[in-house]
């Protein structure tokens, strides 16, 4: 298999990257986060969640965000929500598009979403039920596929169990995650032989985390077998509230130095990109996490 010849790339600091931070972040932050993800060139951003705010307080204000945000033209601004409540607040402040969430782990199931992955699955149903009525496109993200912070190693055959009835119940795409980035390329390998024999590439997405900086050398094999769908985290930010250590997500800006080495077309412009991890960085007063953004601010 080759590379493919463009990506998309789905940021997800907004959401994924903010959604752990303990300190409080104003609205305002946020927005102007999502302005500058926005003018950089991105084309999917998932700008905040819909869950039980007394689960991920962080997160308690995404409707303010989704009514302060201008929005450009050609930009999907995407919500997570876990069940049809969650939906009908997305829908309220007129989010582009929705992801449910499932785990391949039935112990992070259970910490996430306080049930197990049958259970998961079918509280998803109403929700897309409703967002079929309204013609809302609905991602789907599975958690722990290269482990869990609970149960260890997960077999490549269970994440692709739980990928296949994403679909079959109406997904667009499936998003795989290495939740506490754990994997390596071989593991990748080893995964995608199994989710591939059943799901064609055009169908998932990558979305790796950094905490054993394998999440470029991960994408890298992901995108050598044809997957061209990367989520990404502006600096890297973020972490998994349910998986202790795990640390952020790739930072955006190194993956699309990948992609500009491997002259693969992605549309965002580096320059830009950075601006807005260190707008973030400084707001939160903490390291900047992208290598890429580290090194090319020393020049
Ligand atoms: C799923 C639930 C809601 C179940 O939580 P539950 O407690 O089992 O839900 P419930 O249906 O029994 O309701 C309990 C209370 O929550 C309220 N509630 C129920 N739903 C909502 C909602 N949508 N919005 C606002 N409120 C809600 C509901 O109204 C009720 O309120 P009360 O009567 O007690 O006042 C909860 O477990 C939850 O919110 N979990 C969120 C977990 C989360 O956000 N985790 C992080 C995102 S996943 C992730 O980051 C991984 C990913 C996607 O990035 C990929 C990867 O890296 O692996």
């Amino acid at each position: 298999m080759s590379l493919p010849k463009r990506v998309k790339i789905v940021e997800v600091g907004p959401r994924d990257g903010l959604q752990n931070e303990s300190q409080i972040i104003s609205t305002e932050t946020k927005i102007a986060l999502v302005k500058k993800l926005a003018e950089s060139g991105l084309g999917y951003i998932e700008t905040g969640s819909f869950v039980n705010p007394k689960w991920i307080p962080q997160m308690a204000d995404s409707e303010q965000v989704f009514s302060g945000i201008e929005r450009l033209p050609d930009i999907t601004y995407a919500a997570l929500t876990p069940n049809l409540k969650g939906f009908q607040r997305a829908m309220d402040v007129k989010a582009s598009e929705v992801a449910i969430f499932a785990a391949a782990s039935e112990a992070f199931s259970q910490k996430n979403i306080n049930c197990s992955i049958a259970e998961s699955l079918q509280r998803f149903e109403p929700l897309i039920a409703a967002a079929n009525e309204q013609k809302v496109a609905v991602r789907g993200y599975v958690s722990c596929v290269l482990g869990c912070p609970y149960e260890g190693d997960i077999a490549p055959s269970k994440v692709a169990d739980v990928t296949e009835q994403l679909l079959a119940m109406g997904c667009y795409e499936v998003s795989l995650g290495d939740t506490i980035g754990v994997g390596t390329p071989a593991a990748v390998e080893r995964l995608l032989d199994e989710v591939l024999t059943n799901t064609p590439t055009d169908k998932l997405a990558m979305h790796m985390h950094d905490t054993y900086g394998q999440a470029v050398a991960n994408i890298y094999a992901a995108l050598m077998r044809g997957i061209s769908v990367v989520d990404a985290s502006v600096a890297g930010l973020g972490g998994c509230p349910y998986a202790k250590g795990a640390s952020g997500n790739v930072a955006t800006e190194d993956v699309v130095y990948l992609l500009n080495g491997l002259g693969i077309e992605h549309k965002v412009n580096l320059g830009k990109l950075i601006e807005a991890g260190k707008f973030i960085s400084s707001a939160l007063g903490r390291n900047n996490a992208s290598k890429v953004a580290h090194a090319l601010s020393q020049q």
